[in-house]
């Protein structure tokens, strides 16, 4: 069974048509980059993926035990309190049980060394760099042991040693576990290297396709996005 199907899914807001008959079968394990423009309705297609919009026509099942959902990039303010390692410990809020079991104190151990920030847990995420904050994202994310990954162009400000390595160890983890990931991405020029799948959103429509045969216009577009983020 796919982790995520769409049949004849369609989006829109009102009068404004996202995109229409998109029909997609996303299985467990893949590693998927979302393409397109901005605008085009990757956040929408990823928010109605979570069950956090249901503003949408047509059929689309989700079978996932657990989300890790790294939203686009929100601002941290230099006065934020909590520490890299207590933000990352964050997704374990039980609400009656406010201590750490020993698995849940491993598990985030083990993020933050995956995600390169073992050495910093104890310093304040307000105080750190917007690259450390955005991998701190990806660890809180991650120290939940998520069967299903959506990063939401979470590698657009980290340099490229860390993107290449944050990409590297969720390769991998989706290869150990059956990790499926949903990548956002306007950055295409090592997509090959991780994902192996793509969805590109484009002239309101969802192509869905093996990497090794995106189609050079869709790389194109995704570059033309990123000049808008700058
Ligand atoms: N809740 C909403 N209500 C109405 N319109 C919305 C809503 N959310 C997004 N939109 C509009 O839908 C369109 C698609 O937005 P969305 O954020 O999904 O695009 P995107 O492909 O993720 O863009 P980007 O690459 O810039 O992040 C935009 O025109 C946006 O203004």
């Amino acid at each position: 069974m796919p982790v995520i199907q769409a049949k004849n899914l369609g989006l829109h807001y009102g009068e404004q048509k996202l995109f229409e008959h998109a029909n997609f079968e996303i299985n467990a394990g893949d590693f998927y980059a979302i393409l397109g423009e901005n605008g085009t309705g990757k956040t929408s297609l990823i928010r109605a993926i979570l069950g956090q919009n249901h503003q949408y026509s047509g059929g689309l099942q989700v079978a996932s035990e657990k989300v890790g959902y790294v939203p686009q990039f929100r601002s941290i303010s230099r006065d934020y309190p909590l520490s890299v390692r207590e933000f990352a410990a964050l997704g374990f809020n039980h609400g009656w049980r406010w201590w750490l079991k020993g698995s849940e104190k491993a598990a985030i151990q083990q993020a933050l060394e995956e995600l390169d920030l073992a050495d910093l847990a104890n310093h304040r995420l307000g105080l750190s760099s917007g690259g450390q904050k955005q991998r701190a994202f990806v660890a809180q994310a991650l120290a939940q042991q998520p069967d299903l990954l959506i990063l939401d162009e979470s590698t657009a400000s980290l340099d490229f040693q860390h993107s290449d390595e944050m990409l590297r160890r969720v390769k991998e983890l989706s290869l150990a576990r059956k990790m499926t990931v949903l990548w956002i991405t306007h950055d295409t020029s090592h997509l090959k290297d991780y994902a192996n799948h793509y969805l590109w959103l484009h002239n309101q429509k969802v192509e869905a396709g093996l990497i090794d045969a995106l189609p050079a216009q869709a790389a194109s577009h995704a570059i033309e996005g990123e000049v808008h983020h700058v």
